[in-house]
């Protein structure tokens, strides 16, 4: 890999700058090695749980406008949503709890492997045993939440304690060290396509909502649908 002092700020560039005061830990194969897993770990969940929320949206137009007059209420048609604005947008992220809360993308989390015989939930779990968490059903426990299966993001507005009982990251010291930019991410995609675009369904059909099989957890049938550019995307991309 390249030598000299890379200081660009990317996480690339980071390592390779560790790898010159250390390349006996910051080999080139330790550093592809942590690339791999971040793309790996980090592009289909995200992606999934994007396709899941805009299947929801669709099928529920008054979120999507409560959305819509949020965004442009906050930000407005001038002005493109950049990272900072998702804060200010509660409504929004009580869009993505609430589809993460259905449809988390790892459903099943990442297998344990106790170290030590420990008792789990009132079971005797024996060291080295594989143990797996159902965030699923948590997700939808119906002494957790009232109609658990309906899609209604108010229930995470204006309360934040709503946020706690659902774990689509997983918890503890081996939760996902990648949700902050995760939350980020999705954050700005689906504030920017709803910023951006009208949207509707094809021919006015109900999106399937049926799973797949797959290690992240796909819609069985891909999400088509019709959008509509809005007037800010003239104007931020097509004006001088
Ligand atoms: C919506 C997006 C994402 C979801 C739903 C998600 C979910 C998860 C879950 C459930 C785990 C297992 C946690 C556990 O077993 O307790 C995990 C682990 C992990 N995630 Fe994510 N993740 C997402 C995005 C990302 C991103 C963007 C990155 C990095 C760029 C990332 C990197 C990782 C890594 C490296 C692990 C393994 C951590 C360990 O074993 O200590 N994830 N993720």
């Amino acid at each position: 890999m390249k030598q000299e002092n890379n200081d660009n700020g990317s996480m690339v560039d980071h390592l390779l700058n560790l790898q010159q005061s250390d390349p006996n830990y910051y080999t080139d194969e330790i550093i592809k090695g942590l690339m791999l897993v971040l793309i790996l770990a980090g592009t289909d969940t995200t992606s999934v749980t994007i396709e899941w929320a805009m299947s929801n949206l669709l099928n529920h137009p008054e979120v999507l406008k409560k959305a819509q007059a949020e965004i442009d209420t906050e930000i407005g048609q001038e002005n493109l949503i950049d990272e900072p604005d998702v804060s200010k947008l509660k409504y929004l992220q009580s869009i993505i709890l609430e589809a993460q809360r259905l449809h988390p993308a790892l459903p099943l989390l990442l297998p344990y492997v106790p170290s030590t015989d420990c008792t789990i939930g009132g079971y005797d779990v024996p060291g080295g045993a594989i143990v797996l968490v159902n965030a699923w059903p948590i997700h939808r426990d119906p002494q957790s939440w009232d109609d658990p299966t309906s899609f209604k993001p108010e229930r995470f507005e204006n309360d934040d304690s709503q946020s706690h009982k659902i774990m689509p990251f997983g918890l503890g010291r081996r939760a996902c060290p990648g949700s902050g930019l995760a939350q980020r991410v999705m954050g700005l995609t689906l504030g920017s396509l709803i910023q951006c675009f009208e949207w509707e369904r094809v021919d006015g059909k109900e999106i399937n909502m049926t799973e797949g099989m797959g290690s992240t957890m796909p819609k069985a049938h891909p999400l088509e649908a019709l959008c509509k550019a809005r007037p800010i995307v003239n104007r931020a991309f097509f004006s001088n």
